[in-house]
Parts: structure tokens; C-alpha cells; sequence
């Protein structure tokens, strides 16, 4: 029998994120995650569904990507379900920042490598990560499809007039500056799972996509293809995240270079890691803000207000590129989990027929859901995301077919 396993590996710029799963019924036969890499104080949480253990921890520096995806590779083995199995049809990987070039999942070789390799400056965080994971895998398993799945291939949709920044074109193209967008696998996942949710088919409708975990950005989704995102040539462009700031005037960057005296990395360490929630108030885990606001902590209240204030206004702004909105809908660990985010992002959009259910919104629940009132004009969903599983789905698509 053709093997029917897919090993996905989102390798994150201190995680790895990974699931093994068996493609006939897409059961997840092993979950895990490897945090905090690089630190004293790693640790990795294995959950052997398929062997029906106990989870697993380890903790204990791990020192980097190649020492983390050698502890992956002993805990599936543990559970006899080991890289070396004959029945893995594939590794897909998750790549970030894909360019132009790649509008579909692709098979590594070398020279998809080095294309991956060479936009490492617009995606610093994530694709050496990526790199890292691809070539640990092949180098375990060099007879197997090495799939990258991107990021930015969903975006590749989007009319040159929402991808194009206005600068000079001839310096644009040069320096291939353009807005590419990211978390596609996500926006592609979840607009068709609400679209699921609707009754409907993807092509009959529009949809609002709001990714909101560590990083976050917003998507506009018309007929299943994506029209705008919020994301751009980096993960730093517009919402409001964890650590990373969102739109700024770039002004800004050359204010903090000739008043401030900061040099460009320090500015790029500033705007990626210094800011966003955890610059406003010194937390990021949307968790722990709405503590401190539940005690009237004044600066966990104007960071919650600052994160919700610039939500609405690409809901606003999403609304008028797509005309019609037929759902708005909230992933990842913010989306998902943060009642009074949701609440607060929709507030006062009634005339634009948008509500939230307190109750709906409240009660709690894993699956996709409505969180709008049945009368509303636009349905408002919570759709839990799954970018391992899409990209697993889309690796064993793209494989499947040699075997
Ligand atoms: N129960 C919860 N309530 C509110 N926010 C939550 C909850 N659980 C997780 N989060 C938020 O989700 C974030 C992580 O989201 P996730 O999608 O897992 O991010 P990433 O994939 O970027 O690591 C956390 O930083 C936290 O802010
Ligand atoms: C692209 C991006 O921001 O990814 P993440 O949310 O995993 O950091
Ligand atoms: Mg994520």
C-alpha cells in the first residue's frame, strides 16, 4: 500500500511546531511543540494520540533548530512512529515568506532552497527557521518529498492595486518592494471553513479574515481568492501583535535614526520585538492583559484599546474594499479564546448590520461557530484555524499523485 503519512513542521524563530498525521482520515497520530529554543529553559511537549500515552516533557536547554528537530525526531521514534517509518509519504514544511515565485506548494530542491534562502531579509524571524527545519528533514530522510508550504501564496491573488506601496516604481521593482502578505495557509483554511459554516461554496462568498495570535494580520477574501491583506512585504505591517508594532508612519524610523541616534537594526529589534502589546504595557499574552484590566490596570486598558481600536479600523476598511461582506470571522489563540476582543472590535458596527451575541459570544466551545445574533445581516464566526492540517492536506495533494 502507497504510504498515507505526513509529517508537518512549522519551524517558528524560537519553536517548532509539529504534527504527524495519517492522510486517509486526517487523524493526528502525534502532536508536539518544542518552545523557547536557544534558551536555558526549553522544553518540548509531546502528545502520542495515536499510541494513546501519557504526554510527554522534556525541559532542558535546547540549543538550536537542528538540536530541536533531533528531539522531535527520538520522541515520534518512541512511539514507533519514527522518521525513518516506510509508511511517511512526505514532510511539508511551512515557509513564511515565499516572493512571487511561489504561488503553489512546492517540492525542495536546491534551487528552491536558495530562492528560500534569498528572501531571508524580508522574512528575518522566520526563514532561517524554515531553512533549518527543510534541511534537518532532508538530511533524515533524503528519499522523501521535502514540501514547502508558503505563507505568502494565498496573497498572490491580490490586484497590483493593493499590493503595490506607492513609491517609486522603478526603485520598487529593483528592490522587488510590494506588499506580499502572510498566515496564508490560514486565511486560505478559515474562508473556506466559514464559507462551510455559511452552507455555502467558497466562490459565493465574501469574507473578513481576522488571524489574531502572536503575530496577526487581517485578510479581505472575495469568491475564496484573496483581495487584500494587512501584512506586507514583512510580518510587520498593519495590526497591532504581540511584539511587533503594525502600521506606523515610516517617518517614524527616520525620527528614532537622526533625533534618536538608533541604528536600523536597533529600530528593526524596537518595531519587531520591543513593541506592540508588550511595548504599551510589558505583556503580550492577551490572557494576562485582560487581568490587569479586570483590576484596573490603566496601561493594560489603553494597550486592549490601542490592539482593538486598530482591528476595527481594517474591518472597516475590509468592509469597503469587498462591497458585500456575507461573515466576518476570528482565528488563532486571540480570535479564538478573547470574548471581549471580539466584542470590542464589532462594537458600534451595527449599522453595517455587524453584532456579536453576548451569550454566543461568551459560551464556550472548540468548534466552528456563529457568534452573531440570527437576525444579523452579516454572520460573525469564530473558526478555530488549522495551518497543520491545511498544510498537510496540500502536501499529500501535491505528492499524492507520484505515489
Ligand atoms: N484563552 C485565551 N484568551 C485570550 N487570549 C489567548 C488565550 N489563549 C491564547 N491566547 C492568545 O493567543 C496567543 C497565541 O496565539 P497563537 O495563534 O497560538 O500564536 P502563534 O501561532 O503566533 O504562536 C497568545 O499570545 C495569547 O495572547
Ligand atoms: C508570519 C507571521 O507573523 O507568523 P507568526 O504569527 O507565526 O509569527
Ligand atoms: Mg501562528
Amino acid at each position: 500500500m502507497s504510504p498515507t503519512r505526513v509529517l508537518v513542521l512549522n519551524s517558528g524563530s524560537s519553536s517548532v511546531k509539529y504534527q504527524l498525521l495519517d492522510m486517509r482520515d486526517h487523524s493526528r497520530l502525534a502532536v508536539g511543540l518544542v518552545e523557547r529554543i536557544g534558551e536555558e529553559t526549553s522544553r518540548l511537549r509531546h502528545r502520542p494520540l495515536w499510541a494513546g500515552g501519557e504526554d510527554r516533557e522534556r525541559e532542558g536547554a535546547v540549543a538550536d533548530h537542528d538540536a530541536a528537530l533531533e528531539a522531535v525526531a527520538e520522541e515520534l521514534a518512541k512511539d514507533g512512529l519514527g522518521i525513518d517509518s516506510p509508511e511517511l509519504a512526505a514532510i511539508g514544511h511551512r515557509v513564511v515568506h515565499g516572493g512571487r515565485r511561489f504561488t503553489e506548494p512546492t517540492v525542495v530542491d536546491d534551487a528552491v532552497l536558495a530562492e528560500i534562502e534569498r528572501l531571508i531579509p524580508v522574512a528575518p524571524l522566520h526563514n532561517p527557521a524554515n531553512l533549518t527545519g527543510i534541511r534537518v528533514a532532508r538530511g533524515l530522510r533524503p528519499d522523501l518529498p521535502q514540501v514547502a508550504v508558503f505563507d505568502t501564496s494565498f496573497h498572490t491573488t491580490m490586484p497590483e492595486s493593493a499590493a503595490r506601496y506607492a513609491i517609486d516604481t522603478e526603485t520598487a521593482d529593483r528592490h522587488r518592494v510590494r506588499r506580499y502578505g502572510f498566515h496564508g495557509t490560514s486565511h486560505a483554511y478559515v474562508s473556506r471553513a466559514t464559507a462551510r459554516l455559511l452552507g455555502k461554496e467558497p466562490e459565493d462568498v465574501n469574507v473578513i479574515v481576522l488571524h489574531l495570535g502572536n503575530g496577526a494580520s487581517a485578510s479581505a477574501v472575495r469568491g475564496g481568492r484573496c483581495v487584500d491583506t494587512s501584512m506586507g512585504l514583512t510580518p510587520l505591517e498593519g495590526l497591532v501583535m504581540g511584539t511587533r508594532s503594525g502600521d506606523v508612519d515610516p517617518a517614524v524610523i527616520f525620527h528614532l535614526m537622526r533625533v534618536g541616534g538608533m541604528s536600523a537594526d536597533e529600530i528593526d529589534e524596537l518595531l519587531n520585538k520591543k513593541s506592540g502589546l508588550i511595548g504599551l504595557c510589558g505583556d503580550n499574552d492577551m490572557r494576562e492583559i485582560r487581568r490587569r484590566v479586570e483590576a484596573g490596570d490603566e496601561r493594560a486598558r489603553l494597550a486592549f484599546d490601542i490592539y482593538v481600536h486598530r482591528l476595527k479600523k481594517y474591518i472597516g476598511a475590509y468592509y469597503a474594499v469587498l462591497g458585500r461582506v456575507d461573515a466576518v470571522a476570528f482565528t488563532a489563540g486571540v480570535g479564538e479564546n478573547s470574548a471581549p476582543v471580539r466584542e470590542a472590535a464589532l462594537a458600534g458596527l451595527e449599522s453595517l448590520g455587524l453584532e456579536v451575541d453576548g451569550g454566543l459570544n461568551t459560551a464556550p466551545g472548540d468548534a466552528a461557530r456563529f457568534i452573531s445574533p440570527a437576525h444579523a445581516r452579516v454572520a460573525v464566526a469564530v473558526v478555530p484555524t488549522d495551518e497543520e492540517l491545511e498544510i498537510a492536506t496540500q502536501t499529500y495533494e501535491l505528492v499524492g499523485k507520484d505515489v
